[in-house]
């Protein structure tokens, strides 16, 4: 049958499967900290099941011998509206690390944005994929030499990720219990090679803020400069103010502080606010294709991954890729859609409490 890539995986036919694999093979301190999240992983749990509150209204008769995934992210062209997130640490699942990552993500042609953290060098990972936009995240840590020592490091990225949600971590119950450290043979490169881990400026600056922080970026980067981590329609507006490039409405994955609504709700407020004066894109929660085409609906014009990718380390980060890039590809042909562009707001209804479907 047309629909069954031949190329998948039969043990591994789904993200959820993807989680399996890795969490059965990851050591349980390494598999918490991917898999939790602060407290009572309120958060966590909503970003998902707010995809399923929102329902596909699929189109009849639209003619789907063709259809087109391709989008387009920092000026360039992309297989699908879809990157990876910035995750830190891959090689605790994998011993090329962001190398792996960034080889599965030049095979399908899609972006990635690196860590701060990463465990291999910005260079190392972007030299796998000549094509593919890359960014680079960043925070602004206490020691702005070693930001702009980050900043210069970018190698082939066209955009920097400023994480804005992450003025300390949150409390993550697991990395307690497990008492949470790194191996001592793994280091942060692109931070460290600067400086050491016992200095303090190697720590968020819990002082920054956008209006200074900006204009600073500014005078020393050239690269497009984007928010990750907006949750509230007034800081939209601030970032339009402050002229940035794109926003990512991004809750870490319900990592950081529980209790925030799902990002998909919040893109539901914040697109309006956004629309035609800022790229925006979501993360958080998303695990099937189906679920990159929600948002799409929602405004959104690219989704990104976290764990998504970080499961797929364990059995092939290409493989998630390509299981979602599929499960999209099915739900535009069943829902009548040939291109991206063709997602809008006609495709989706919010099943209200009271039983009654409404239109967004
Ligand atoms: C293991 C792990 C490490 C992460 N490390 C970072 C990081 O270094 N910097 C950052 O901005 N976000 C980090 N995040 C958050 C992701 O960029 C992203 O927002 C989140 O994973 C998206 O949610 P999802 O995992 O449900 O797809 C991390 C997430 C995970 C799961
Ligand atoms: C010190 C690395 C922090 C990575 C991070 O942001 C996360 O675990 O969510």
């Amino acid at each position: 049958m047309a629909n069954r890539a031949e190329e998948l995986d039969p043990d591994v036919c789904c993200i959820d499967d993807l989680k399996s694999r890795a969490s059965v093979q990851l050591p349980q301190m390494y598999r918490d900290y991917y898999n939790e999240g602060p407290m009572d992983l309120l958060t966590l749990r909503d970003n998902e099941a707010a995809f399923d509150r929102y329902k596909i209204r699929p189109k009849i008769l639209v003619d789907v011998n063709y259809i087109d995934t391709s989008s387009e992210l920092f000026g360039t062209k992309v297989s699908f509206p879809l990157g990876l997130s910035p995750t830190a640490m891959h090689k605790l699942a994998h011993p090329d690390g962001e190398v792996a990552t960034s080889r599965a993500a030049a095979a399908t042609g899609i972006s990635m944005v690196l860590s701060s953290y990463s465990t291999c060098s910005i260079e190392d990972a972007t030299a796998q994929g000549l094509e593919i936009p890359y960014a680079m995240q960043m925070c602004v840590l206490k020691d702005r030499k070693i930001t702009l020592h980050l900043e210069a490091r970018r190698g082939g990225c066209k955009a920097l990720f400023l994480s804005v949600d992450n003025a300390v971590l949150g409390k993550r119950l697991n990395e307690f219990r497990n008492k949470f450290e790194l191996p001592v043979d793994m280091t942060w490169p692109n931070i460290l090679s600067h400086s050491s881990v016992h200095s303090d400026g190697v720590y968020y600056d819990a002082g920054m803020n956008l209006e200074e922080t900006i204009p600073w970026l500014r005078d020393n980067s050239n690269l497009q400069i984007w928010l990750k981590g907006v949750n509230r329609a007034d800081d939209v507006q601030l970032a339009i103010k402050l002229g940035l490039d794109g926003i990512v409405i991004s809750n870490h994955g319900g990592r950081q502080l529980d209790g925030v609504p799902a990002t998909l709700d919040v893109l539901r407020e914040c697109a309006p606010i956004a629309t035609g004066k800022v790229h925006l894109a979501i993360d958080s929660g998303i695990r099937r294709g189906s679920d990159i085409s929600k948002a799409l609906a929602l405004d959104a014009s690219h989704c990104f991954i976290g764990r998504a990718a970080v499961w797929g380390l364990a059995k092939g980060v290409e493989l998630g890729i390509k299981i979602l890039l599929q499960e999209l590809r099915i739900t535009m042909a069943l829902a009548g859609c040939r291109s991206i562009k063709d997602i809008d707001s006609s495709f989706l209804s919010v099943l209200q409490p009271n039983g009654i479907l409404a239109k967004l």
